[in-house]
Protein backbone atom coordinates (compact mmCIF):
# COMPACT_ATOMS: atom_id res chain seq x y z
CA UNK A 1 0.00 0.00 0.00
CA UNK A 2 1.33 3.27 -1.17
CA UNK A 3 0.34 6.85 0.03
CA UNK A 4 -0.91 9.43 -2.45
CA UNK A 5 -1.67 12.69 -3.08
CA UNK A 6 -3.74 15.19 -4.78
CA UNK A 7 -3.82 15.08 -8.46
CA UNK A 8 -2.57 18.32 -9.09
CA UNK A 9 0.14 21.31 -7.71
CA UNK A 10 -0.83 24.73 -7.16
CA UNK A 11 0.14 27.43 -9.88
CA UNK A 12 -1.47 30.67 -7.45
CA UNK A 13 -1.71 31.31 -3.98
CA UNK A 14 -3.54 33.86 -1.50
CA UNK A 15 -1.36 34.85 1.07
CA UNK A 16 -3.77 34.94 4.08
CA UNK A 17 -3.54 37.63 7.15
CA UNK A 18 -3.11 36.11 10.69
CA UNK A 19 -5.22 37.55 13.68
CA UNK A 20 -4.61 37.75 17.82
CA UNK A 21 -7.27 36.58 19.96
CA UNK A 22 -8.29 40.04 20.91
CA UNK A 23 -8.70 40.60 17.69
CA UNK A 24 -11.21 37.52 16.90
CA UNK A 25 -12.91 38.33 19.76
CA UNK A 26 -13.86 41.71 19.10
CA UNK A 27 -14.89 40.59 15.28
CA UNK A 28 -17.06 37.83 16.35
CA UNK A 29 -18.70 40.75 18.96
CA UNK A 30 -19.14 43.06 16.06
CA UNK A 31 -20.52 39.96 13.80
CA UNK A 32 -23.22 39.13 16.25
CA UNK A 33 -22.06 35.75 17.24
CA UNK A 34 -22.74 35.10 13.77
CA UNK A 35 -20.17 33.33 11.14
CA UNK A 36 -21.69 34.73 8.45
CA UNK A 37 -20.95 38.38 9.48
CA UNK A 38 -17.10 37.91 9.62
CA UNK A 39 -15.27 39.65 7.25
CA UNK A 40 -12.91 36.94 5.19
CA UNK A 41 -9.94 38.74 5.78
CA UNK A 42 -10.56 37.75 9.71
CA UNK A 43 -10.79 34.52 8.94
CA UNK A 44 -7.78 32.18 8.98
CA UNK A 45 -9.00 28.91 7.54
CA UNK A 46 -12.70 29.08 6.13
CA UNK A 47 -14.72 26.52 6.01
CA UNK A 48 -17.85 27.75 6.41
CA UNK A 49 -19.14 26.48 2.86
CA UNK A 50 -18.06 24.54 -0.25
CA UNK A 51 -20.27 26.97 -2.11
CA UNK A 52 -18.44 28.96 -4.54
CA UNK A 53 -15.00 28.58 -2.84
CA UNK A 54 -13.36 26.23 -4.62
CA UNK A 55 -9.92 26.76 -6.82
CA UNK A 56 -10.23 26.62 -10.91
CA UNK A 57 -7.83 25.14 -12.50
CA UNK A 58 -5.48 26.22 -15.51
CA UNK A 59 -8.02 25.26 -17.75
CA UNK A 60 -10.85 26.85 -16.04
CA UNK A 61 -9.10 30.36 -15.85
CA UNK A 62 -8.29 30.15 -19.93
CA UNK A 63 -11.67 29.28 -20.48
CA UNK A 64 -12.31 32.87 -18.99
CA UNK A 65 -10.53 34.15 -21.78
CA UNK A 66 -12.84 32.34 -24.24
CA UNK A 67 -16.17 33.99 -22.76
CA UNK A 68 -18.65 34.84 -26.04
CA UNK A 69 -20.33 37.74 -24.31
CA UNK A 70 -23.19 37.71 -27.32
CA UNK A 71 -26.42 38.15 -25.41
CA UNK A 72 -28.11 35.51 -27.26
CA UNK A 73 -26.54 32.29 -28.53
CA UNK A 74 -23.74 32.32 -26.47
CA UNK A 75 -20.82 29.34 -28.12
CA UNK A 76 -20.18 28.83 -23.93
CA UNK A 77 -23.89 28.20 -23.80
CA UNK A 78 -23.79 25.38 -26.17
CA UNK A 79 -20.91 24.12 -24.95
CA UNK A 80 -22.22 23.62 -21.47
CA UNK A 81 -25.54 21.96 -22.87
CA UNK A 82 -23.43 19.63 -24.88
CA UNK A 83 -21.46 19.09 -21.24
CA UNK A 84 -24.65 18.66 -19.51
CA UNK A 85 -26.46 16.38 -21.93
CA UNK A 86 -23.23 14.37 -21.92
CA UNK A 87 -22.06 14.04 -18.44
CA UNK A 88 -25.54 14.30 -16.89
CA UNK A 89 -28.06 12.52 -19.35
CA UNK A 90 -30.22 15.40 -18.96
CA UNK A 91 -31.70 16.81 -22.78
CA UNK A 92 -32.07 20.04 -21.75
CA UNK A 93 -30.83 22.89 -19.48
CA UNK A 94 -31.56 26.31 -18.74
CA UNK A 95 -28.50 28.08 -17.17
CA UNK A 96 -28.91 30.20 -13.75
CA UNK A 97 -26.96 32.78 -11.75
CA UNK A 98 -26.58 29.67 -8.87
CA UNK A 99 -29.16 27.02 -7.07
CA UNK A 100 -31.72 29.03 -5.65
CA UNK A 101 -32.24 30.69 -9.21
CA UNK A 102 -32.87 26.94 -9.90
CA UNK A 103 -34.76 26.34 -7.27
CA UNK A 104 -36.89 29.29 -7.45
CA UNK A 105 -38.04 28.31 -11.33
CA UNK A 106 -38.66 24.99 -10.92
CA UNK A 107 -41.07 25.25 -7.65
CA UNK A 108 -42.33 28.35 -9.76
CA UNK A 109 -42.93 26.04 -12.78
CA UNK A 110 -44.03 22.63 -10.97
CA UNK A 111 -46.25 23.18 -7.61
CA UNK A 112 -49.61 24.66 -7.08
CA UNK A 113 -50.65 25.88 -3.66
CA UNK A 114 -51.56 23.51 -1.86
CA UNK A 115 -49.21 20.84 -3.28
CA UNK A 116 -47.15 18.29 -0.59
CA UNK A 117 -43.08 17.71 -1.62
CA UNK A 118 -41.45 14.79 -0.55
CA UNK A 119 -38.12 14.97 -0.09
CA UNK A 120 -34.54 13.79 1.58
CA UNK A 121 -34.55 15.87 4.63
CA UNK A 122 -35.05 19.61 4.45
CA UNK A 123 -32.55 21.92 2.64
CA UNK A 124 -32.89 25.79 3.57
CA UNK A 125 -33.33 27.50 -0.06
CA UNK A 126 -34.94 24.18 -1.68
CA UNK A 127 -38.18 24.38 1.31
CA UNK A 128 -38.14 27.79 1.01
CA UNK A 129 -39.08 28.39 -2.70
CA UNK A 130 -41.23 25.18 -2.22
CA UNK A 131 -42.96 27.05 0.35
CA UNK A 132 -43.26 30.32 -1.53
CA UNK A 133 -44.78 28.69 -4.60
CA UNK A 134 -47.42 27.14 -2.50
CA UNK A 135 -46.32 23.63 -1.61
CA UNK A 136 -45.81 21.88 1.97
CA UNK A 137 -42.10 20.31 2.66
CA UNK A 138 -42.82 16.73 3.74
CA UNK A 139 -39.45 14.38 5.08
CA UNK A 140 -39.65 11.37 3.47
CA UNK A 141 -35.35 10.32 4.84
CA UNK A 142 -34.82 7.45 6.86
CA UNK A 143 -35.26 7.47 10.29
CA UNK A 144 -31.17 7.00 10.67
CA UNK A 145 -30.31 10.38 8.52
CA UNK A 146 -31.61 12.32 12.20
CA UNK A 147 -29.17 10.00 14.51
CA UNK A 148 -25.54 11.61 14.74
CA UNK A 149 -23.77 8.12 15.41
CA UNK A 150 -25.80 5.76 13.10
CA UNK A 151 -23.56 4.51 10.98
CA UNK A 152 -25.72 3.43 8.07
CA UNK A 153 -23.59 3.63 4.81
CA UNK A 154 -26.79 5.46 3.21
CA UNK A 155 -28.48 7.71 5.90
CA UNK A 156 -29.34 10.05 2.20
CA UNK A 157 -31.77 7.19 1.46
CA UNK A 158 -35.83 7.96 0.54
CA UNK A 159 -38.10 5.80 3.47
CA UNK A 160 -40.41 4.14 0.54
CA UNK A 161 -42.74 3.41 3.20
CA UNK A 162 -43.33 7.79 4.17
CA UNK A 163 -44.12 8.48 0.35
CA UNK A 164 -46.39 5.71 0.55
CA UNK A 165 -48.27 7.10 3.72
CA UNK A 166 -48.08 10.24 2.28
CA UNK A 167 -49.73 9.63 -1.16
CA UNK A 168 -52.25 7.51 0.98
CA UNK A 169 -52.91 11.13 3.12
CA UNK A 170 -53.15 13.35 0.06
CA UNK A 171 -53.00 11.34 -2.84
CA UNK A 172 -50.53 11.89 -5.67
CA UNK A 173 -52.00 14.46 -7.88
CA UNK A 174 -50.80 17.04 -4.70
CA UNK A 175 -47.55 15.80 -4.89
CA UNK A 176 -46.13 17.64 -8.25
CA UNK A 177 -42.58 15.96 -7.62
CA UNK A 178 -40.45 13.89 -5.33
CA UNK A 179 -37.14 16.41 -4.34
CA UNK A 180 -34.23 13.80 -4.06
CA UNK A 181 -30.76 15.33 -3.23
CA UNK A 182 -27.52 12.90 -3.61
CA UNK A 183 -25.21 13.35 -1.14
CA UNK A 184 -28.01 15.31 2.06
CA UNK A 185 -26.66 18.05 3.00
CA UNK A 186 -28.25 18.62 6.27
CA UNK A 187 -27.99 15.13 7.48
CA UNK A 188 -23.83 15.54 6.95
CA UNK A 189 -23.33 15.11 3.45
CA UNK A 190 -25.05 11.53 3.36
CA UNK A 191 -25.37 9.94 0.35
CA UNK A 192 -28.08 7.80 -1.63
CA UNK A 193 -27.64 4.14 -2.98
CA UNK A 194 -28.77 3.66 -6.23
CA UNK A 195 -30.49 0.54 -5.30
CA UNK A 196 -33.04 3.65 -3.26
CA UNK A 197 -32.61 5.56 -6.20
CA UNK A 198 -33.86 2.76 -8.51
CA UNK A 199 -36.71 2.06 -5.78
CA UNK A 200 -37.68 5.66 -6.13
CA UNK A 201 -37.56 5.59 -9.69
CA UNK A 202 -39.75 2.85 -10.01
CA UNK A 203 -42.44 4.11 -7.20
CA UNK A 204 -42.64 7.20 -8.78
CA UNK A 205 -43.28 6.00 -12.33
CA UNK A 206 -46.00 3.97 -10.96
CA UNK A 207 -47.89 6.90 -9.02
CA UNK A 208 -46.71 9.36 -12.56
CA UNK A 209 -44.91 11.57 -9.71
CA UNK A 210 -41.98 13.72 -11.34
CA UNK A 211 -38.55 12.44 -9.94
CA UNK A 212 -36.44 15.66 -9.37
CA UNK A 213 -33.00 15.55 -8.55
CA UNK A 214 -30.66 18.20 -6.57
CA UNK A 215 -27.79 17.32 -8.10
CA UNK A 216 -25.59 20.07 -6.28
CA UNK A 217 -23.44 16.96 -4.62
CA UNK A 218 -23.70 14.08 -7.16
CA UNK A 219 -19.88 13.61 -7.83
CA UNK A 220 -19.04 12.87 -4.29
CA UNK A 221 -22.37 10.83 -3.65
CA UNK A 222 -21.11 8.59 -6.22
CA UNK A 223 -17.74 7.98 -4.44
CA UNK A 224 -19.72 6.63 -2.29
CA UNK A 225 -21.80 3.98 -4.03
CA UNK A 226 -18.28 3.30 -6.11
CA UNK A 227 -16.85 2.46 -2.15
CA UNK A 228 -19.58 1.04 -0.71
CA UNK A 229 -22.56 -0.42 -3.36
CA UNK A 230 -22.21 -4.14 -4.36
CA UNK A 231 -20.94 -4.00 -8.12
CA UNK A 232 -20.10 -0.55 -8.46
CA UNK A 233 -16.03 -0.86 -7.32
CA UNK A 234 -15.11 -1.15 -11.43
CA UNK A 235 -17.16 1.32 -12.46
CA UNK A 236 -15.51 5.58 -13.13
CA UNK A 237 -17.18 7.90 -11.06
CA UNK A 238 -18.28 9.63 -14.77
CA UNK A 239 -20.05 5.98 -15.05
CA UNK A 240 -21.65 6.11 -11.73
CA UNK A 241 -22.59 10.09 -12.30
CA UNK A 242 -24.52 9.41 -15.56
CA UNK A 243 -26.46 6.33 -13.82
CA UNK A 244 -27.98 8.25 -11.22
CA UNK A 245 -28.82 11.30 -13.14
CA UNK A 246 -30.50 9.06 -15.84
CA UNK A 247 -33.00 7.84 -13.10
CA UNK A 248 -34.43 11.27 -12.21
CA UNK A 249 -36.91 13.03 -15.03
CA UNK A 250 -35.21 16.82 -13.91
CA UNK A 251 -32.54 18.57 -11.65
CA UNK A 252 -31.56 21.86 -10.08
CA UNK A 253 -27.73 22.15 -9.96
CA UNK A 254 -25.71 24.34 -7.58
CA UNK A 255 -22.40 24.67 -10.07
CA UNK A 256 -20.51 26.56 -6.97
CA UNK A 257 -19.97 23.26 -5.25
CA UNK A 258 -19.46 19.50 -6.94
CA UNK A 259 -18.91 21.59 -10.46
CA UNK A 260 -15.99 23.92 -9.23
CA UNK A 261 -16.86 27.50 -9.84
CA UNK A 262 -17.60 30.42 -7.88
CA UNK A 263 -20.61 31.70 -9.63
CA UNK A 264 -23.26 29.42 -11.70
CA UNK A 265 -26.08 26.81 -11.71
CA UNK A 266 -28.97 25.31 -13.61
CA UNK A 267 -32.21 23.94 -14.37
CA UNK A 268 -32.36 20.71 -16.43
CA UNK A 269 -34.69 18.33 -17.72
CA UNK A 270 -35.98 15.47 -20.33
CA UNK A 271 -39.25 17.02 -20.75
CA UNK A 272 -39.42 19.43 -23.93
CA UNK A 273 -42.86 21.31 -22.21
CA UNK A 274 -40.96 21.62 -19.29
CA UNK A 275 -37.91 23.21 -21.17
CA UNK A 276 -40.12 25.53 -22.94
CA UNK A 277 -42.05 26.53 -19.41
CA UNK A 278 -38.73 27.38 -18.05
CA UNK A 279 -37.14 29.27 -20.74
CA UNK A 280 -39.88 31.30 -20.90
CA UNK A 281 -39.94 32.04 -17.38
CA UNK A 282 -35.59 32.21 -17.12
CA UNK A 283 -36.26 35.19 -19.02
CA UNK A 284 -38.80 36.88 -16.31
CA UNK A 285 -35.95 36.42 -13.64
CA UNK A 286 -32.36 35.39 -14.64
CA UNK A 287 -32.11 36.39 -18.58
CA UNK A 288 -32.20 35.13 -21.82
CA UNK A 289 -32.26 31.51 -21.44
CA UNK A 290 -29.15 31.30 -23.16
CA UNK A 291 -27.07 32.65 -20.13
CA UNK A 292 -29.34 32.68 -17.33
CA UNK A 293 -28.08 35.57 -15.14
CA UNK A 294 -24.82 34.23 -16.09
CA UNK A 295 -21.52 36.03 -18.15
CA UNK A 296 -20.52 33.68 -21.15
CA UNK A 297 -17.02 33.45 -19.26
CA UNK A 298 -19.13 31.33 -16.26
CA UNK A 299 -20.63 29.17 -18.57
CA UNK A 300 -16.95 28.10 -19.72
CA UNK A 301 -16.09 27.59 -16.89
CA UNK A 302 -18.37 25.50 -15.65
CA UNK A 303 -18.67 23.27 -18.39
CA UNK A 304 -14.95 22.75 -17.89
CA UNK A 305 -15.16 22.08 -14.12
CA UNK A 306 -18.40 19.57 -14.92
CA UNK A 307 -15.72 17.22 -16.06
CA UNK A 308 -13.05 17.90 -13.57
CA UNK A 309 -15.69 16.86 -11.28
CA UNK A 310 -16.17 14.00 -11.94
CA UNK A 311 -12.60 12.21 -12.58
CA UNK A 312 -11.74 9.73 -10.18
CA UNK A 313 -8.57 11.14 -9.03
CA UNK A 314 -9.92 14.46 -8.24
CA UNK A 315 -12.81 12.60 -6.21
CA UNK A 316 -10.77 10.67 -4.28
CA UNK A 317 -8.56 13.65 -3.23
CA UNK A 318 -11.85 15.86 -2.45
CA UNK A 319 -13.21 13.41 -0.42
CA UNK A 320 -9.84 11.83 0.97
CA UNK A 321 -9.56 15.01 2.68
CA UNK A 322 -13.01 15.70 4.54
CA UNK A 323 -12.05 11.33 5.24
CA UNK A 324 -8.43 12.92 7.03
CA UNK A 325 -10.08 15.23 8.83
CA UNK A 326 -12.84 13.64 10.53
CA UNK A 327 -10.43 10.25 11.47
CA UNK A 328 -8.51 12.46 13.36
CA UNK A 329 -11.38 14.05 15.40
CA UNK A 330 -12.93 10.95 15.75
CA UNK A 331 -9.48 9.35 17.15
CA UNK A 332 -9.74 12.19 19.75
CA UNK A 333 -13.06 11.47 20.42
CA UNK A 334 -15.36 14.66 19.41
CA UNK A 335 -18.94 14.21 18.95
CA UNK A 336 -19.33 14.23 14.97
CA UNK A 337 -21.67 12.56 12.57
CA UNK A 338 -20.79 9.21 11.45
CA UNK A 339 -20.32 8.42 8.41
CA UNK A 340 -18.22 11.06 7.65
CA UNK A 341 -19.41 12.69 4.66
CA UNK A 342 -18.63 13.96 1.16
CA UNK A 343 -18.43 17.72 1.86
CA UNK A 344 -18.13 18.41 5.41
CA UNK A 345 -17.15 17.25 9.23
CA UNK A 346 -20.11 17.93 11.31
CA UNK A 347 -19.37 18.33 15.02
CA UNK A 348 -22.23 17.08 17.24
CA UNK A 349 -22.68 20.24 19.47
CA UNK A 350 -25.48 18.44 21.40
CA UNK A 351 -23.33 16.19 22.59
CA UNK A 352 -20.12 18.60 23.48
CA UNK A 353 -22.15 21.45 24.54
CA UNK A 354 -24.74 18.91 26.79
CA UNK A 355 -25.34 22.24 29.33
CA UNK A 356 -26.23 24.38 26.70
CA UNK A 357 -30.17 23.95 26.20
CA UNK A 358 -31.23 23.79 21.99
CA UNK A 359 -33.09 27.24 23.09
CA UNK A 360 -29.82 28.52 23.70
CA UNK A 361 -29.07 28.17 20.42
CA UNK A 362 -25.53 25.72 20.62
CA UNK A 363 -24.33 25.07 17.61
CA UNK A 364 -24.15 28.70 17.09
CA UNK A 365 -22.20 29.24 20.28
CA UNK A 366 -19.87 26.68 19.51
CA UNK A 367 -19.20 28.15 16.03
CA UNK A 368 -18.20 31.19 17.63
CA UNK A 369 -16.41 29.64 20.26
CA UNK A 370 -14.06 27.73 17.54
CA UNK A 371 -13.41 31.13 15.40
CA UNK A 372 -12.66 32.98 18.12
CA UNK A 373 -10.04 29.98 19.65
CA UNK A 374 -7.79 29.65 16.10
CA UNK A 375 -9.69 32.07 13.15
CA UNK A 376 -11.42 28.74 11.52
CA UNK A 377 -14.46 29.48 10.66
CA UNK A 378 -17.55 27.04 10.53
CA UNK A 379 -21.27 27.08 9.75
CA UNK A 380 -24.25 26.42 12.39
CA UNK A 381 -26.39 23.80 10.79
CA UNK A 382 -29.27 23.08 14.11
CA UNK A 383 -31.86 25.02 15.28
CA UNK A 384 -31.26 28.37 13.84
CA UNK A 385 -30.73 26.92 10.64
CA UNK A 386 -34.51 24.67 11.22
CA UNK A 387 -36.16 27.98 11.51
CA UNK A 388 -40.08 28.63 12.34
CA UNK A 389 -42.52 26.07 10.82
CA UNK A 390 -44.21 28.36 8.45
CA UNK A 391 -47.97 27.53 9.48
CA UNK A 392 -47.26 28.07 13.42
CA UNK A 393 -44.47 30.42 13.33
CA UNK A 394 -42.96 28.05 16.15
CA UNK A 395 -39.39 27.03 15.63
CA UNK A 396 -38.03 23.84 14.75
CA UNK A 397 -35.65 21.77 17.01
CA UNK A 398 -34.44 19.54 14.93
CA UNK A 399 -32.16 16.17 16.23
CA UNK A 400 -29.19 17.07 14.25
CA UNK A 401 -27.57 20.48 16.03
CA UNK A 402 -24.51 20.78 13.86
CA UNK A 403 -21.61 22.93 13.54
CA UNK A 404 -20.34 22.59 9.64
CA UNK A 405 -16.69 22.34 8.75
CA UNK A 406 -16.87 22.54 4.96
CA UNK A 407 -13.78 21.42 3.15
CA UNK A 408 -13.61 23.82 -0.46
CA UNK A 409 -12.15 21.74 -3.25
CA UNK A 410 -8.53 22.23 -3.95
CA UNK A 411 -7.95 24.94 -1.68
CA UNK A 412 -6.36 24.20 1.50
CA UNK A 413 -3.78 21.24 2.64
CA UNK A 414 -3.37 18.72 4.76
CA UNK A 415 -1.49 21.13 7.28
CA UNK A 416 -4.92 22.75 7.76
CA UNK A 417 -6.35 20.41 8.54
CA UNK A 418 -3.98 19.67 11.43
CA UNK A 419 -4.60 23.03 12.72
CA UNK A 420 -8.79 22.80 12.26
CA UNK A 421 -8.42 19.51 14.34
CA UNK A 422 -6.27 20.86 16.78
CA UNK A 423 -8.63 24.12 17.43
CA UNK A 424 -11.32 21.65 17.48
CA UNK A 425 -10.11 19.39 20.17
CA UNK A 426 -9.10 22.79 22.00
CA UNK A 427 -12.66 24.02 22.12
CA UNK A 428 -14.23 20.96 22.58
CA UNK A 429 -12.20 20.32 25.45
CA UNK A 430 -13.24 24.03 27.01
CA UNK A 431 -16.06 22.94 26.15
CA UNK A 432 -17.43 23.84 29.71
CA UNK A 433 -16.70 27.47 29.48
CA UNK A 434 -19.09 27.92 26.23
CA UNK A 435 -22.59 29.74 26.99
CA UNK A 436 -25.40 29.70 25.03
CA UNK A 437 -26.84 32.74 23.13
CA UNK A 438 -29.92 34.25 22.03
CA UNK A 439 -31.51 36.22 18.95
CA UNK A 440 -30.88 39.96 19.19
CA UNK A 441 -32.20 40.32 15.48
CA UNK A 442 -34.20 37.33 14.01
CA UNK A 443 -34.67 38.02 9.94
CA UNK A 444 -38.07 36.69 8.73
CA UNK A 445 -36.26 34.20 6.41
CA UNK A 446 -33.19 31.90 6.54
CA UNK A 447 -32.50 33.75 9.61
CA UNK A 448 -29.14 31.84 10.05
CA UNK A 449 -27.88 34.25 7.05
CA UNK A 450 -28.20 37.61 8.53
CA UNK A 451 -29.34 37.15 12.45
CA UNK A 452 -27.65 38.68 15.83
CA UNK A 453 -26.95 37.16 18.54
CA UNK A 454 -25.72 37.60 22.29
CA UNK A 455 -24.44 35.52 25.05
CA UNK A 456 -26.14 34.59 27.50
C1 LIG B 1 -27.91 20.89 -1.57
C2 LIG B 1 -28.01 22.34 -1.94
C3 LIG B 1 -27.13 23.29 -1.41
O1 LIG B 1 -26.15 22.89 -0.57
C4 LIG B 1 -27.27 24.65 -1.80
C5 LIG B 1 -26.43 25.67 -1.28
N1 LIG B 1 -25.56 25.38 -0.35
C6 LIG B 1 -24.78 26.19 0.35
C7 LIG B 1 -24.88 27.72 0.29
C8 LIG B 1 -25.94 28.02 1.34
C9 LIG B 1 -27.26 27.94 0.99
C10 LIG B 1 -28.23 27.94 1.99
C11 LIG B 1 -27.87 27.99 3.30
O2 LIG B 1 -28.75 27.78 4.29
C12 LIG B 1 -26.56 28.13 3.62
F1 LIG B 1 -26.28 28.32 4.89
C13 LIG B 1 -25.59 28.10 2.66
C14 LIG B 1 -23.96 25.56 1.39
O3 LIG B 1 -23.14 26.24 1.99
O4 LIG B 1 -24.15 24.33 1.62
C15 LIG B 1 -28.31 24.98 -2.70
C16 LIG B 1 -28.56 26.40 -3.15
O5 LIG B 1 -27.56 26.74 -4.06
P1 LIG B 1 -26.98 28.23 -4.19
O6 LIG B 1 -26.28 28.53 -2.90
O7 LIG B 1 -26.06 28.15 -5.38
O8 LIG B 1 -28.16 29.13 -4.40
C17 LIG B 1 -29.15 24.00 -3.19
N2 LIG B 1 -28.99 22.71 -2.82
Amino acid sequence: HRSWAEPFKIKMVELLKTTTIEERQRAIAEAGYNTFLLRSEDVYIDLLTDSGVSAMSDRQWAGMMLGDESYAGSANFYHLEATVRECYSYAHMVPTHQGRAAEHILSKLLIKPGDYVPGNMYFTTTRLHQELAGGTFVDVIVDEAHDPQSELPFKGNVDIAKLDALVERVDAKNIPYVSLATCVNMAGGQPVSMANLRELRDWCTRHKVLLVHDMTRVAENAWFIKQREVGYADKSVAAIVHEICALTDAATMSAKKDALVNIGGFLAMNDPDLYRRACDMIVVYEGLHTYGGLAGRDMEAMAIGIRESIDDNHIRARIGQVEYLGAKLQAAGVPIVRPVGGHAVFLDARRILPHVAQELLPAQALAAALYVDSGVRAMERGVVSAGRDAKTGQNYYPKLELVRLTIPRRVYTQAHMDVVAESVIEVTEQAASIRGLRFVYEPEQLRFFLGRFEPV
